[in-house]
């Protein structure tokens, strides 16, 4: 989030609004209780968060930050990074908390250009992220894949175009069916990254993670 100049180019203007969902700390991360254990994992699961708010909040195409969450501690700790928190719609789901995040911000801006993200990027980079936002600038709606091929980490829609998510296991393929474009851009891994395995997490230790998670796997066997 940095202030406009009268030189910026539309790729480093600073107009987006990304969405992050995450669900209570005591059920998110499943898949990774078993190589951190059920100590560790809702200690991760806030760590990713604020290694992606934080990442995302240093991105010079980033307005703001809208986290839809209901868990106390992790809605302190990331308000406290710069991100507005927007309670969850309770019992809905990921794409139903994503609509309800996106029609917050649209309410007050209807131009706004909004990106869902995935609140599990822990080694995510401001400078990829621009560039992944710089792309989307180009489409309607459009989105890029997880690193596995198979999900989403970002769907992104431009100002009065609805973002219509489609998140959730084959995301990739549905949101593909859904008509967003996919944007194939090299050296944007740290944007492709999510973390929900074991190995995921040792993946984003060798590309490198943010401060937090970097602290908290300190003690983690994964
Ligand atoms: N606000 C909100 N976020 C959700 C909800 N369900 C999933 N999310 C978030 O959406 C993103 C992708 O979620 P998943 O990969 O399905 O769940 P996860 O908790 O990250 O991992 P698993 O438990 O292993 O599936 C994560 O940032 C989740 O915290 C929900 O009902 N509400
Ligand atoms: C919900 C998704 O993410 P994950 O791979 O973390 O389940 C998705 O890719 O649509």
């Amino acid at each position: 989030m940095v202030p406009m100049h009268r030189d910026d180019t539309p790729q480093t203007r600073a107009d987006w609004t990304l969405v992050v969902p995450l669900r209570p700390l005591s059920r998110a991360k499943s898949r990774l209780a078993a190589a951190a254990g059920e100590e560790l994992r809702p200690r991760l699961a806030l760590a990713f968060a604020q290694d992606t708010v934080a990442a995302a909040a240093a991105c010079p195409a980033v307005e703001g930050v809208v986290v839809v969450t209901d868990d106390p501690l992790a809605g302190a700790e990331l308000a406290a990074l710069g991100a507005r928190i927007v309670p969850d719609v309770p019992g809905a789901g990921l794409n139903p908390a994503l609509e309800h995040g996106e029609a917050v911000v649209r309410a007050e801006r209807p131009g706004a250009p909004v990106a869902a993200l995935n609140a599990d990027l822990p080694a995510l980079r401001p400078a990829e992220l621009a560039r992944v936002l710089g792309a989307a600038r180009a489409h309607r709606r459009s989105f890029l894949a997880d690193a596995a091929g198979v999900g989403t980490t970002l769907l992104a829609a431009v100002g009065g175009v609805a973002l219509a998510p489609a998140f959730g296991g084959a995301s990739r393929a549905g949101h593909l069916a859904s008509g967003a474009v996919e944007m194939r851009l090299p050296d944007v891994e740290s944007v492709r990254l999510d973390v929900d395995t074991g190995e995921d997490l040792a993946a984003a230790l060798a590309l490198g993670v943010g401060p937090h998670t970097l602290r908290t796997s300190a003690t983690s066997p994964a």
